[in-house]
């Protein structure tokens, strides 16, 4: 390519850059908008509500169904979905506490759906997380719920039974597993290998083909792991790419999760109402009588009205011994007038029924 042709190109882009610019501060000025008409509107007593988790939805799932590329759908959402974030930044900062410290994937599940115009606050244990929400600290918490490999995270489901909280969004991420090592560490000395203990499992017969006789030890996160290893020279961590750029890691292995589909899915939670978008998900607890048949009974209401069940999970209740609660998730929202027939007919043989929430599908 000619250096004069390169010139010219440049120039193009110097001059979309400036109207994507002036638009992006348009579309700025009308989220502006947006606040003053929602504080105009507001009824006596009432708390303007700035974040519409459905209004987002909405709006990323619109510019992936219109997008022609080259850019890809998910490229393109994830260039919106910061922009978005910059403008509610504009009506009002969120302030979103998570699983910390700095560098796990719970603070990536958190970027990745409300942006990196947040200010974000991390925490040291799921139960702070849900702590922080419920003191009013902060107005969402982000906490991981399930891995595809490992199950369900308890600590988050038994939280669940002890908080008042409303779920109002879903984030899933792929997660993906190096082993690390610091400047000082010795790679062929290496007699301990730290991570979360689900991170650990996860990458169970990686470690039992490359390192069977390699410690493995157990800390409170990834980022943690990453932390320690800085400044040993015998030890390395498995962790993801937030905690090994945080922390100044190289990576000795990549990828190393045992299936490559591994990922987390992770649950905004909040004070928040979501409205209905069309494409939701519901998530409820039940606590049925300890008598046979009962989780057929609870079944059955789903199975008649067509409702897809995506999750189940059984814990134990903490009220009695050897009484169990089920965590349901379900697509659909509350208010729909066939989930409502279903919520009410299991509300006539349940003991109790909590619903956690209705939120928009996980759009990125
Ligand atoms: O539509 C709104 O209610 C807005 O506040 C605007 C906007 C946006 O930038 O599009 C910003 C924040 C909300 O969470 C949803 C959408």
């Amino acid at each position: 390519m000619s250096e004069q042709e390169l010139k010219a190109l440049r120039l193009r882009i110097d001059a979309l850059d400036e109207k994507v610019l002036e638009l992006i501060s348009e579309r700025a000025r009308c989220a502006q908008e947006v606040a003053r008409v929602k504080m105009a509107s507001l009824a006596e007593g009432e708390v303007p509500v700035f974040y519409r988790p459905e209004r987002e939805a909405q709006v990323l799932k619109r510019v992936m169904e219109r997008n022609k590329g080259p850019l890809g759908n998910e490229e393109m959402a994830r260039l919106f979905r910061e922009i978005m974030s910059s403008c509610l930044a504009l009506e009002q900062p969120l302030k979103v506490a998570y699983l910390g410290p700095e560098g796990t994937f719970t603070q990536a599940a958190a970027m990745k759906h409300f942006g990196h115009a947040v200010i974000s606050k991390p925490m040291a244990a799921i139960d702070e997380v849900f702590r922080e929400v419920a003191a009013g600290a902060v107005n969402f918490g982000v906490v991981p719920v399930e891995n595809s490999t490992e199950g369900a995270v308890n600590h988050t489901l038994d939280s669940f039974l002890e908080h008042d909280m409303v779920i109002c969004g879903e984030v899933e991420l792929r997660i993906h597993h190096h082993l690390l090592v610091g400047e000082s560490t010795k790679t062929d000395s290496i007699s301990r290998i730290y991570s979360h203990a689900q991170s650990l499992a996860q990458c169970r017969k990686w470690l039992d083909a490359h390192y069977p006789n390699v410690e493995r030890v157990a800390v409170s996160s990834n980022a943690e792991a990453a932390k320690r290893v800085k400044g040993e020279w015998n030890s390395a961590a498995i962790a993801g790419d937030m905690a090994a750029g945080l922390y100044g890691l190289t990576r000795l292995a990549e990828k190393i999760e045992d299936r490559p589909d591994n990922s987390t899915r992770f649950l905004m939670i909040g004070s928040q109402e979501v409205p209905p978008t069309g494409d939701d998900k519901t998530s409820i607890i039940v606590s049925m009588s300890n008598k046979p048949g009962a989780l057929h009974e609870l079944l059955v209401p789903f199975h008649d009205n067509g409702i897809d069940l995506t999750r189940i999970e059984t814990r134990p209740s903490r009220s009695g011994k050897w009484t169990y609660v089920f965590f349901i998730d379900f697509v659909g929202h509350h208010r729909d007038p066939l989930v409502k027939g279903v919520l009410e007919k299991i509300s006539q043989e349940a003991v109790a029924l909590k619903v956690l929430g209705s939120y928009p599908k996980a759009v990125l």
